[in-house]
Protein backbone atom coordinates (compact mmCIF):
# COMPACT_ATOMS: atom_id res chain seq x y z
CA UNK A 1 0.00 0.00 0.00
CA UNK A 2 3.02 2.20 -0.23
CA UNK A 3 4.29 4.14 -2.45
CA UNK A 4 7.70 5.50 -1.53
CA UNK A 5 8.12 7.90 -4.39
CA UNK A 6 5.16 10.23 -3.84
CA UNK A 7 4.50 9.64 -0.32
CA UNK A 8 3.66 7.58 2.29
CA UNK A 9 0.41 5.81 3.23
CA UNK A 10 -1.26 4.35 6.61
CA UNK A 11 -4.39 2.86 8.08
CA UNK A 12 -5.88 5.63 10.48
CA UNK A 13 -9.06 4.37 12.65
CA UNK A 14 -9.60 1.41 9.70
CA UNK A 15 -9.47 3.79 6.86
CA UNK A 16 -6.47 4.13 4.39
CA UNK A 17 -4.73 7.72 4.10
CA UNK A 18 -2.18 8.52 2.04
CA UNK A 19 0.02 12.00 2.36
CA UNK A 20 3.12 13.06 0.53
CA UNK A 21 6.43 13.25 2.45
CA UNK A 22 6.35 17.11 2.10
CA UNK A 23 2.81 17.06 3.63
CA UNK A 24 3.61 14.08 6.13
CA UNK A 25 4.01 15.36 10.01
CA UNK A 26 5.45 12.82 12.80
CA UNK A 27 2.90 10.92 14.11
CA UNK A 28 1.67 10.18 17.85
CA UNK A 29 -0.61 7.50 19.34
CA UNK A 30 -3.12 8.15 20.96
CA UNK A 31 -2.90 6.24 24.41
CA UNK A 32 -6.10 7.15 25.58
CA UNK A 33 -6.63 5.94 29.43
CA UNK A 34 -3.92 3.53 31.24
CA UNK A 35 -5.18 -0.17 30.37
CA UNK A 36 -6.75 0.70 27.16
CA UNK A 37 -5.98 -1.63 24.17
CA UNK A 38 -5.59 -0.72 20.50
CA UNK A 39 -5.93 -3.86 18.29
CA UNK A 40 -3.88 -3.41 15.03
CA UNK A 41 -4.36 -5.41 11.58
CA UNK A 42 -1.41 -5.88 10.22
CA UNK A 43 -1.03 -6.24 6.07
CA UNK A 44 0.28 -9.84 6.63
CA UNK A 45 -3.05 -10.48 8.27
CA UNK A 46 -1.83 -10.82 11.57
CA UNK A 47 -3.55 -8.79 14.35
CA UNK A 48 -1.33 -7.17 17.57
CA UNK A 49 -3.11 -6.18 20.73
CA UNK A 50 -1.06 -3.05 21.57
CA UNK A 51 -1.70 -2.04 25.53
CA UNK A 52 -1.19 1.73 26.71
CA UNK A 53 1.16 0.84 30.05
CA UNK A 54 1.49 4.69 31.27
CA UNK A 55 0.50 8.04 29.89
CA UNK A 56 2.99 10.57 31.74
CA UNK A 57 5.54 9.24 29.81
CA UNK A 58 3.38 7.52 26.84
CA UNK A 59 4.40 4.30 26.91
CA UNK A 60 2.75 1.16 24.87
CA UNK A 61 3.19 -2.17 25.62
CA UNK A 62 2.52 -4.67 22.23
CA UNK A 63 3.22 -8.61 23.93
CA UNK A 64 3.78 -11.12 21.16
CA UNK A 65 5.31 -8.34 18.20
CA UNK A 66 8.02 -10.10 17.46
CA UNK A 67 7.72 -14.41 17.36
CA UNK A 68 10.15 -16.72 19.28
CA UNK A 69 12.00 -17.56 15.97
CA UNK A 70 12.70 -13.72 15.20
CA UNK A 71 13.89 -12.93 19.15
CA UNK A 72 16.35 -16.06 18.39
CA UNK A 73 17.23 -14.75 15.04
CA UNK A 74 18.31 -11.12 16.23
CA UNK A 75 20.63 -13.02 18.93
CA UNK A 76 22.39 -15.38 16.27
CA UNK A 77 22.94 -12.32 13.71
CA UNK A 78 24.73 -10.19 16.96
CA UNK A 79 26.48 -12.93 17.70
CA UNK A 80 27.57 -13.30 14.16
CA UNK A 81 28.22 -9.44 14.11
CA UNK A 82 30.23 -9.52 17.15
CA UNK A 83 29.22 -8.31 20.68
CA UNK A 84 31.43 -5.98 21.64
CA UNK A 85 31.47 -4.14 25.04
CA UNK A 86 28.52 -0.56 25.33
CA UNK A 87 30.42 2.67 26.46
CA UNK A 88 28.38 5.33 26.99
CA UNK A 89 29.43 9.15 25.06
CA UNK A 90 31.02 10.07 28.33
CA UNK A 91 34.63 8.13 28.67
CA UNK A 92 37.47 8.76 31.44
CA UNK A 93 39.70 10.89 28.47
CA UNK A 94 37.88 14.04 30.17
CA UNK A 95 40.24 16.94 30.36
CA UNK A 96 38.42 18.98 33.19
CA UNK A 97 35.68 17.56 35.27
CA UNK A 98 33.15 19.65 37.23
CA UNK A 99 33.20 19.92 41.33
CA UNK A 100 29.74 19.18 42.76
CA UNK A 101 29.86 21.10 45.84
CA UNK A 102 26.20 20.89 46.30
CA UNK A 103 26.41 23.46 49.64
CA UNK A 104 29.09 25.54 48.19
CA UNK A 105 31.65 25.33 51.30
CA UNK A 106 34.04 25.17 49.08
CA UNK A 107 34.96 21.25 50.05
CA UNK A 108 33.65 18.08 48.50
CA UNK A 109 32.05 15.53 51.18
CA UNK A 110 32.05 12.20 49.90
CA UNK A 111 28.48 12.36 48.53
CA UNK A 112 29.17 15.30 46.39
CA UNK A 113 32.93 13.08 45.23
CA UNK A 114 30.13 10.62 44.17
CA UNK A 115 28.07 13.26 42.19
CA UNK A 116 31.02 14.30 40.81
CA UNK A 117 32.21 11.41 39.42
CA UNK A 118 28.81 10.54 38.24
CA UNK A 119 28.85 13.13 36.41
CA UNK A 120 32.36 13.48 35.08
CA UNK A 121 33.03 10.12 34.49
CA UNK A 122 29.45 7.80 34.43
CA UNK A 123 30.47 5.83 36.95
CA UNK A 124 28.80 5.34 40.21
CA UNK A 125 30.97 4.76 43.30
CA UNK A 126 30.02 4.10 47.09
CA UNK A 127 31.60 5.65 49.89
CA UNK A 128 33.91 2.82 50.80
CA UNK A 129 35.01 3.30 46.80
CA UNK A 130 36.00 6.98 47.08
CA UNK A 131 37.70 6.60 50.47
CA UNK A 132 39.97 4.05 48.79
CA UNK A 133 40.45 5.84 45.84
CA UNK A 134 41.90 8.59 48.29
CA UNK A 135 44.27 6.33 49.96
CA UNK A 136 45.36 5.04 47.02
CA UNK A 137 45.75 8.35 45.41
CA UNK A 138 46.58 9.99 48.40
CA UNK A 139 44.41 12.80 47.92
CA UNK A 140 42.90 13.34 51.53
CA UNK A 141 45.83 14.07 53.62
CA UNK A 142 44.28 14.35 56.34
CA UNK A 143 42.16 11.41 56.09
CA UNK A 144 38.49 12.93 56.99
CA UNK A 145 36.87 12.28 54.35
CA UNK A 146 37.01 15.48 52.66
CA UNK A 147 38.66 17.45 50.09
CA UNK A 148 39.66 21.03 50.59
CA UNK A 149 40.78 23.53 48.10
CA UNK A 150 44.01 23.04 49.46
CA UNK A 151 43.79 19.27 49.08
CA UNK A 152 42.24 19.92 45.58
CA UNK A 153 45.87 21.59 44.50
CA UNK A 154 47.77 17.86 43.98
CA UNK A 155 44.24 16.74 42.05
CA UNK A 156 44.84 16.03 38.45
CA UNK A 157 41.33 15.19 36.59
CA UNK A 158 43.56 12.90 34.25
CA UNK A 159 44.74 10.91 37.09
CA UNK A 160 41.84 10.46 38.63
CA UNK A 161 40.51 9.26 35.27
CA UNK A 162 43.05 6.73 34.74
CA UNK A 163 42.39 5.84 38.31
CA UNK A 164 38.68 5.28 37.49
CA UNK A 165 39.77 3.53 34.23
CA UNK A 166 41.53 0.70 35.86
CA UNK A 167 38.45 0.64 38.49
CA UNK A 168 36.46 -0.37 36.35
CA UNK A 169 38.26 -3.23 34.59
CA UNK A 170 37.80 -4.89 38.04
CA UNK A 171 34.40 -3.26 38.83
CA UNK A 172 32.86 -2.84 35.23
CA UNK A 173 29.47 -3.20 37.19
CA UNK A 174 29.65 0.52 38.56
CA UNK A 175 29.63 1.55 35.16
CA UNK A 176 26.59 3.17 34.24
CA UNK A 177 26.11 0.72 31.49
CA UNK A 178 27.49 -2.77 32.01
CA UNK A 179 26.34 -4.76 28.66
CA UNK A 180 27.36 -6.34 25.25
CA UNK A 181 26.09 -4.24 22.29
CA UNK A 182 26.10 -5.28 18.21
CA UNK A 183 24.50 -2.40 15.24
CA UNK A 184 22.06 -3.74 12.25
CA UNK A 185 21.61 -0.81 10.39
CA UNK A 186 18.10 -1.20 8.33
CA UNK A 187 18.96 0.41 5.28
CA UNK A 188 22.15 -1.39 4.57
CA UNK A 189 19.78 -5.11 5.30
CA UNK A 190 19.64 -7.66 3.06
CA UNK A 191 17.80 -9.66 5.93
CA UNK A 192 14.91 -11.05 5.40
CA UNK A 193 13.62 -11.34 8.88
CA UNK A 194 15.04 -7.94 9.80
CA UNK A 195 13.61 -6.38 6.67
CA UNK A 196 9.79 -7.99 7.99
CA UNK A 197 10.53 -6.55 11.39
CA UNK A 198 11.16 -2.91 9.78
CA UNK A 199 7.88 -3.46 7.92
CA UNK A 200 6.10 -3.94 10.85
CA UNK A 201 7.53 -1.32 12.89
CA UNK A 202 6.43 1.01 10.30
CA UNK A 203 3.06 -0.41 10.07
CA UNK A 204 2.58 -0.22 13.95
CA UNK A 205 3.94 3.20 14.39
CA UNK A 206 2.46 5.16 11.38
CA UNK A 207 5.62 6.10 10.08
CA UNK A 208 6.94 5.48 6.51
CA UNK A 209 9.81 2.93 5.87
CA UNK A 210 12.05 5.27 4.83
CA UNK A 211 12.02 6.84 7.97
CA UNK A 212 12.21 3.45 9.24
CA UNK A 213 15.11 2.75 7.29
CA UNK A 214 17.43 5.80 8.37
CA UNK A 215 17.16 4.24 11.85
CA UNK A 216 19.34 2.61 14.18
CA UNK A 217 18.87 -0.75 15.51
CA UNK A 218 20.92 -2.18 18.22
CA UNK A 219 21.04 -5.93 19.94
CA UNK A 220 22.10 -5.79 23.42
CA UNK A 221 23.07 -8.41 26.17
CA UNK A 222 23.42 -8.32 29.83
CA UNK A 223 25.14 -10.72 31.86
CA UNK A 224 24.93 -11.02 35.82
CA UNK A 225 24.83 -7.76 37.00
CA UNK A 226 24.43 -6.30 33.68
CA UNK A 227 21.98 -3.09 33.78
CA UNK A 228 22.16 0.61 32.36
CA UNK A 229 20.95 3.15 34.35
CA UNK A 230 18.80 5.86 33.87
CA UNK A 231 19.23 8.06 31.10
CA UNK A 232 17.48 10.15 28.27
CA UNK A 233 17.60 8.11 25.03
CA UNK A 234 17.61 11.76 22.95
CA UNK A 235 19.17 15.31 23.49
CA UNK A 236 17.12 18.73 24.57
CA UNK A 237 16.50 20.45 21.22
CA UNK A 238 19.37 22.66 20.18
CA UNK A 239 19.74 24.14 17.39
CA UNK A 240 22.59 25.47 17.15
CA UNK A 241 24.50 21.76 17.73
CA UNK A 242 23.82 19.33 14.67
CA UNK A 243 22.07 15.95 15.45
CA UNK A 244 24.25 12.91 15.03
CA UNK A 245 24.50 11.36 11.55
CA UNK A 246 25.02 7.19 11.80
CA UNK A 247 28.48 6.39 13.60
CA UNK A 248 29.71 10.01 14.23
CA UNK A 249 29.24 10.90 17.63
CA UNK A 250 31.26 13.64 18.23
CA UNK A 251 30.61 17.38 18.62
CA UNK A 252 26.99 16.43 17.24
CA UNK A 253 23.64 15.55 19.65
CA UNK A 254 22.09 12.48 19.86
CA UNK A 255 18.44 12.58 18.38
CA UNK A 256 15.59 9.70 18.54
CA UNK A 257 12.25 11.07 17.80
CA UNK A 258 11.08 7.27 19.55
CA UNK A 259 12.05 4.01 21.12
CA UNK A 260 11.12 0.81 20.11
CA UNK A 261 12.20 -2.09 22.40
CA UNK A 262 11.86 -5.33 22.12
CA UNK A 263 12.93 -8.43 24.24
CA UNK A 264 14.45 -11.07 23.04
CA UNK A 265 14.15 -13.38 25.65
CA UNK A 266 13.05 -14.43 29.34
CA UNK A 267 15.56 -13.21 32.17
CA UNK A 268 14.95 -15.58 35.04
CA UNK A 269 15.21 -12.80 37.84
CA UNK A 270 15.69 -9.11 37.32
CA UNK A 271 16.05 -6.92 33.77
CA UNK A 272 13.28 -4.97 33.71
CA UNK A 273 12.84 -1.85 32.16
CA UNK A 274 12.46 1.15 34.95
CA UNK A 275 11.22 4.55 34.47
CA UNK A 276 12.22 6.63 37.61
CA UNK A 277 10.05 9.83 36.39
CA UNK A 278 7.06 8.11 35.45
CA UNK A 279 3.76 9.75 36.74
CA UNK A 280 5.53 12.63 39.06
CA UNK A 281 4.12 15.69 39.89
CA UNK A 282 7.25 17.37 38.28
CA UNK A 283 10.73 16.92 37.91
CA UNK A 284 13.16 18.38 40.22
CA UNK A 285 17.01 17.46 38.69
CA UNK A 286 18.92 18.90 41.73
CA UNK A 287 16.77 16.49 44.06
CA UNK A 288 16.53 13.51 41.64
CA UNK A 289 20.70 14.27 41.26
CA UNK A 290 21.11 14.02 45.16
CA UNK A 291 18.58 11.41 45.82
CA UNK A 292 20.42 9.05 42.81
CA UNK A 293 16.90 8.15 41.49
CA UNK A 294 19.79 7.50 37.82
CA UNK A 295 21.29 4.94 39.93
CA UNK A 296 19.04 1.78 39.38
CA UNK A 297 21.85 -0.39 39.90
CA UNK A 298 21.11 0.16 43.49
CA UNK A 299 17.61 1.32 43.01
CA UNK A 300 15.37 -0.09 40.87
CA UNK A 301 13.14 -1.39 43.35
CA UNK A 302 12.02 2.23 44.31
CA UNK A 303 10.59 2.84 40.76
CA UNK A 304 6.70 2.33 40.44
CA UNK A 305 7.00 1.94 36.38
CA UNK A 306 9.14 -1.38 36.06
CA UNK A 307 8.26 -3.58 32.98
CA UNK A 308 9.51 -6.94 33.08
CA UNK A 309 11.71 -8.60 30.24
CA UNK A 310 9.62 -10.80 28.55
CA UNK A 311 10.44 -12.64 25.52
CA UNK A 312 8.59 -11.37 22.11
CA UNK A 313 7.50 -8.14 23.42
CA UNK A 314 8.11 -4.82 22.24
CA UNK A 315 7.50 -1.64 24.80
CA UNK A 316 7.14 1.96 22.56
CA UNK A 317 7.47 5.25 23.86
CA UNK A 318 8.31 9.14 22.27
CA UNK A 319 11.41 10.68 23.33
CA UNK A 320 10.13 13.78 21.82
CA UNK A 321 6.86 15.51 21.81
CA UNK A 322 5.81 16.88 18.56
CA UNK A 323 6.55 20.58 17.61
CA UNK A 324 2.60 22.17 16.56
CA UNK A 325 4.08 24.72 14.26
CA UNK A 326 6.38 22.17 12.45
CA UNK A 327 4.83 19.36 12.85
CA UNK A 328 8.26 17.54 13.66
CA UNK A 329 10.53 17.13 16.33
CA UNK A 330 9.56 19.10 19.68
CA UNK A 331 10.50 19.54 22.98
CA UNK A 332 11.93 16.39 24.93
CA UNK A 333 9.72 14.53 27.16
CA UNK A 334 11.62 13.99 29.77
CA UNK A 335 9.43 11.61 31.64
CA UNK A 336 11.03 9.22 29.36
CA UNK A 337 13.83 8.46 31.57
CA UNK A 338 14.10 5.29 31.81
CA UNK A 339 17.05 2.13 32.11
CA UNK A 340 17.84 -1.79 32.81
CA UNK A 341 17.34 -2.61 35.91
CA UNK A 342 20.10 -5.21 37.05
CA UNK A 343 20.14 -8.86 35.74
CA UNK A 344 19.71 -11.18 38.85
CA UNK A 345 19.77 -14.01 37.30
CA UNK A 346 19.88 -15.75 33.61
CA UNK A 347 21.09 -13.05 31.11
CA UNK A 348 19.28 -10.58 29.63
CA UNK A 349 18.71 -9.75 25.49
CA UNK A 350 17.36 -6.87 23.76
CA UNK A 351 16.68 -4.80 20.47
CA UNK A 352 16.80 -1.03 20.78
CA UNK A 353 14.57 0.07 17.18
CA UNK A 354 16.04 3.95 17.45
CA UNK A 355 14.25 6.22 15.05
CA UNK A 356 16.17 8.75 14.10
CA UNK A 357 15.00 12.33 13.05
CA UNK A 358 16.70 15.89 12.82
CA UNK A 359 15.61 18.95 13.96
CA UNK A 360 14.14 20.43 11.22
CA UNK A 361 12.23 18.32 8.63
CA UNK A 362 14.26 19.39 5.95
CA UNK A 363 16.77 18.01 6.73
CA UNK A 364 14.88 14.81 7.21
CA UNK A 365 13.81 14.74 3.57
CA UNK A 366 16.67 15.40 2.46
CA UNK A 367 17.85 12.74 3.73
CA UNK A 368 14.60 10.35 2.53
CA UNK A 369 15.05 11.66 -1.05
CA UNK A 370 19.35 10.50 -1.20
CA UNK A 371 17.81 6.76 0.44
CA UNK A 372 15.26 6.54 -2.38
CA UNK A 373 17.50 7.64 -5.47
CA UNK A 374 19.87 4.86 -4.17
O1 LIG B 1 17.74 -2.71 29.02
C1 LIG B 1 16.74 -2.01 29.07
O2 LIG B 1 15.68 -2.45 29.54
C2 LIG B 1 16.81 -0.60 28.61
C3 LIG B 1 17.91 -0.35 27.61
C4 LIG B 1 18.05 1.07 27.20
O3 LIG B 1 17.42 1.94 27.71
C5 LIG B 1 18.97 1.44 26.12
O4 LIG B 1 19.73 0.58 25.64
O5 LIG B 1 18.98 2.63 25.72
FE1 LIG C 1 17.57 3.78 26.60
Amino acid sequence: EENEEDGFCYKKDGVSECVSLQNFNLTRLDGGQVGDITEIFLQDGKTLQMETLNTRPLVFEIPDFLSDEECEHFINVANNIGMKASYTERQTTQKGISLMDINSDKKLSLAEMKLTIENGFDIYLEDEDVIEMYKLMKIDTNNDNFITQAEMKDFSPQKMANYLSDFLKEHPEKHSRYSKQAWLYPDQSTDEVFNLVQKRVSEVVQLPMSLIQLSDFQVVNYGINGHYNAHLDSSHIRKEQQCCDRGRYSKCRICRYMTILFYLNDVDDGGETAFPFANKDSINHTNSHLNRVQHLYKKCHEVDLRVPAEKRKAIIWYNHFIDESTGWMGDIDEYTLHGGCPVKAGEKWIANFWIKTNDEKSIDLDKIKNLLMK
